[in-house]
Formats: structure tokens, sequence, C-alpha cells
């Protein structure tokens, strides 16, 4: 299969360089890793990784239609990009229709003015200049390419915005237009638009094969994520199953109620395969080092985020691996719930396989310090905050956030996806369905995705505090009320459990349970 990447990086040839000094690094490193954890893995884990699973009650995947997105879902596209960014239009209205004339007209006119450049480099030099075609006319001009590369379009070939190892990420990011989606093609693009960094050749070949195998071998042992939303059984339009990294992890699953979704108990616990710990190292060395660059260059005063954890300490302790079997399996909206993992999570995302279409979408503003302006607050938190924006703003607040569009990229096999602190409580992320698919050589239909995670020993499940129905809360975060904006707490989740029984009006569940949840800087819970 074409790495997409590789063959789109012709503007940046330090990606190139990094791409080949990461690899030849990987390789000696998994080496290394190989050498140390292969022996005590093979002996131990690999024996026992089925015995989790089996006081676990693996819920064998229905033969149900897949249930739609979530009803927040926006309107959404699955035109491939054309260009190395895109900004495609998702409402099926056109990107300029608040002027007066259509984007044809508005090509039509920049195409005489500029006559050797393509259509789709037209289109985002308009979309760079709000429209104006004149402002438009006169950036081109301005940064004409060599003539003789007339191929390519790019905002990066253009725009002196365009990324570049010297220009700064901004944080926070520009907002990207209500019902527009910006397709990324180059790694480099990725943390201009969105808290996330893209490294889209991450293992040596081999071992992406070989982790492959295994985790195709897993995949009958998934199932789906089943849970109520809006008052209706929901199960998740593809499968998956939960890892941990070593026996200490999976002893939690054992005690009261051990890790919870929605309110209910993991079916599938399971010990990480072989391979997975092998390469264990390189992505802890590959994210530390990813957030120390990240506080360095992005972050106000060069410092962490407040309640990140400290640097360098972020390490793998477990796993959700997800199988999409042929192009409609999807994952709807959804942000990961921080229950585990505590506030302002890094989470590391590998593709394998059939590469897939994944999108983000801002739906909060990041708080630098969510305490802050209310620390004396200790009214109740708002009302219980769900996974959708259906919730009515709070008038008092007098605030709106203004809906934003979305951020499309393409994972390819391969490819490891860094979601930055930012990631799970100002954005929302989807696996879209696709039309059509590219099948893999060894995986066929299947896409496999594996989210590394940082679980925090202070947030084990016999941790977490209980509602009054007696279960273990989630942990969320206020994305609605300004003044509480990023403000944690803990909910009671049973309202989300799904139900075999009918269900009649008023009798929903679950105790409406809600207690504020207090961090100190490094994200470690103070419990009151
Ligand atoms: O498959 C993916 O890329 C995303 C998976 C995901 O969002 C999750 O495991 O929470
Ligand atoms: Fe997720």
């Amino acid at each position: 299969m074409t790495n997409h990447y590789l063959a789109t990086t012709r503007d940046s040839p330090a990606i190139l360089h990094d791409i080949i000094h990461n690899t030849i690094r990987n390789t000696v490193l998994v080496w290394l890793s190989n050498i140390a954890c292969t022996t005590v893995i093979m002996s131990n884990a690999q024996r026992k990784r089925d015995f989790f699973a089996a006081f676990a009650k693996p819920k064998p995947a229905p033969a149900k239609k897949p249930k739609p997105d979530t009803p927040d879902d926006i309107p959404t596209s699955t035109t491939p990009p054309t260009a190395n960014t895109t900004v495609q239009d998702d409402a099926s209205t056109d990107i300029l229709d608040t002027d007066e004339e259509s984007t044809d007209f508005k090509l039509a006119l920049l195409s005489s003015l500029q006559p050797s450049l393509p259509a789709d480099a037209l289109l985002e030099l308009l979309l760079a200049c709000d429209g104006s075609v004149p402002a438009a006319a006169a950036l081109a001009a301005k940064r004409r390419p060599p003539s003789s590369i007339t191929t390519q379009s790019s905002l990066s070939t253009f725009l002196p915005t365009a990324p570049s190892a010297s220009r700064k990420i901004p944080f926070p990011l520009p907002p990207i237009p209500k019902f527009k989606t910006l397709h990324l093609t180059t790694p480099s693009q990725v943390p201009f638009h969105a808290p996330a960094t893209l490294h889209p050749s991450f293992l040596p070949a081999a071992t992406a094969t070989s982790l492959l195998s295994e985790c195709l071998a897993e995949v009958p042992a998934f199932g789906r994520y089943e849970f109520r939303l809006f008052d209706r059984n929901v199960s998740s339009p593809h499968t998956a199953a939960f890892y941990v990294a070593d026996e200490s992890m999976a002893s939690h699953h054992t005690r009261q109620g051990g890790y919870l979704y929605n309110g209910t108990a993991l079916a599938t616990v399971r010990l990480f395969t072989p391979t997975m710990t092998s390469i264990t190292p390189l992505v802890e060395k590959f994210v530390n080092d990813a957030v120390d660059e990240r506080i360095a260059t992005v972050y106000p005063d060069g410092k962490k985020l407040k309640h990140m954890l400290p640097a360098g300490k972020w390490r793998v302790t477990s796993a959700f691996m997800n199988c999409y079997d042929g192009a409609k399996q999807s994952v709807g909206w959804h942000s990961d719930q921080l229950t585990y993992l505590g506030p302002r999570p890094v989470i590391a995302s590998l593709s394998l396989g059939v590469e897939r279409e994944f999108r983000l979408r801002r739906v909060a503003p990041v708080t630098l310090d969510p305490e802050a302006e209310s620390s004396h607050d200790t009214s109740p938190p708002p009302d219980k905050e769900t996974e959708t924006e259906t919730d009515p703003p709070d008038d008092s607040d007098d605030w709106k956030w203004q809906p934003e569009g979305q951020v499309s990229l393409h994972l390819p096999h391969n490819s490891l996806l860094i979601m930055h602190a930012e990631c799970q409580e100002s954005w929302k992320h989807s696996v879209h369905p696709a039309s059509t698919i590219a099948p893999h050589p060894l995986a066929d239909n299947k896409r496999i995705n594996i989210t590394f995670r940082c679980y925090r020993d202070a947030l084990t499940p016999e941790k977490i505090p209980r509602c009054k129905c007696g279960v273990a809360c989630v942990l969320k975060t206020v994305q609605r009320v300004k003044s509480k904006m990023g403000r944690y707490f803990w909910g009671c989740q049973v309202g989300n459990q799904w139900r075999d029984e009918e269900v009649k009006d008023g009798e929903e569940g679950g105790c409406g349970f809600l207690l504020w949840a207090r961090f100190d800087e490094d994200g470690e819970p103070i419990w009151e």
C-alpha cells in the first residue's frame, strides 16, 4: 500500500528526515526492548492472557444493523482529500455562499487571472482569502511556486502562514468555520489545526506486520460496547476489547466491579500481546518527547497545562484495541472517558491495516485554570453533562459556544497519532464510515487501532467515588457553562447502562449524583 503521507511530503524535507531518523532509532529501540522483554513476556503474558477473558463475560458481537452516530453528529462528507490542505463543504452548501457570487464564478474569475494553477489550488487560495478574488490573485502572484511545479496544490506552497519548521503552532488554535471540513494530508499540518501529532510510519515495517497479525488473531474475542443514550440502547458500530499491560493492572478488574464503561463492567479484559509489550518503551519515549516539545513550543509560557502529568511521566498501562471490519464500521463522535486517566490525558493511537478517515472537532474552549474563576463556588455541578451538545446553554452565563467545523485526516497502516492534553476535554473525535476502502494485504478489510493509555495509580476502579446507586462514577468536565468551564465532576453513570427490560417513561435510571472533583497541579486527585 502506498504511504499516503510519504507521497505528499515533497514540500517538507524535514519530515522525511524525521521519518528516516525515527525509523532507524525505532529499529534499534525495538530490537533492544525485544531482547529485554521477549523472554519474560512470552513465558508469562502469553500463557495468562486468556485467564482474564475467562472471568470476563464477553458479549458476542450481534449481527445487528449498526446504529447511527450520536444525534449530535454533524453532516459529514467522505470525499477524499485532493490537496495538502483543503476545506470541504459539508452541508453541501457553498463555502462562499454568504457572498453574492458563487464559488464557481469566483473560481472561473481567479482562473482567468492565474491560468497556470489547478482548480483545487485556486479554491484553497479563495478560502485563505475569505472568498476575495482580488486578494487570492494577489496572494498567488506573491507566492508563485516555481513554474515547473504545477500538479500539487498546497497551502504550504502559497501562504506565509503555511506550516514550516519555524512557524509557531498557535494556542489556542483558530476556529474552523461551522460545517466545513479541513482535510489534512501531511503530518506537519496536523498540530496547526488540532491538538494532535501524527507520525506517519511509526514502527519498523516488520514489527508493524507482526503486531498486526497478533491483533487480527485477537479480534474474535472482541465485542461491541453496549450502552444507553437518549433513552435508547445503543451498540457501537465496531468491536473492541480492553487490554492491560500487566497483571497488577488486571487485578483491579477483579475488585468491586472493575473497570466500567458507561456504568457497565468492561466485558473483555485481556493482557497485552507480546508485541504490544515490546513496543511499549518506544511508544512511551515518542509520547514523552512529543509532549516535552509541545510544552516548550506550544503551551503558554513554555509550561505544561495545569493538571497534566509532569514531564516524562507518561507510561503505557492499558489500551483499547478496536477493530473496524469493512468500510461501514465506525465510531461516532465522542471523547474518551477521563475516569481512570484523570484530567488532561494524553493518548497514543496506533493504526494498523486498512487506512481510515479520522475526524476531530472542537466542542469547548481550553480553560487554562478551570478552578480559578470559581474556586469558592460550592454549588452543585451544572446539570448532568452528556456526551452530546443538546444540553441547553446556561442562559445565566449569557454565553454560547459557537459550533465549529472539523478536521479530517487519514490514518494509514503503522501511523501513530498522539491526542494531546486538550483533546478529550475540548474536542471530540470519530472514525467516519467510508464509501470505499483499499484492502490491506494482511488485514483485508479490517482496520485495527490501539489507543495506548496512561491510567493513574490514584484512580484505580476501587478508588473511584460511588453514587447513591452504589456504582463507581464517571469523571467528566464541564463544557457548556462558562463560569464553571473545564471544572471536573464525578457523576452517576447508571443512566447510561444498557437496559435489557423495557424502560417506562421517567424510569430511565440513575440517581443524578454529582460531586465536584479536585485535582492538584499534576492532576492527582484531592479527596475531600
Ligand atoms: O479507531 C480510532 O482511531 C479511534 C478509537 C477511539 O476513539 C477510542 O478507542 O476511543
Ligand atoms: Fe476515542
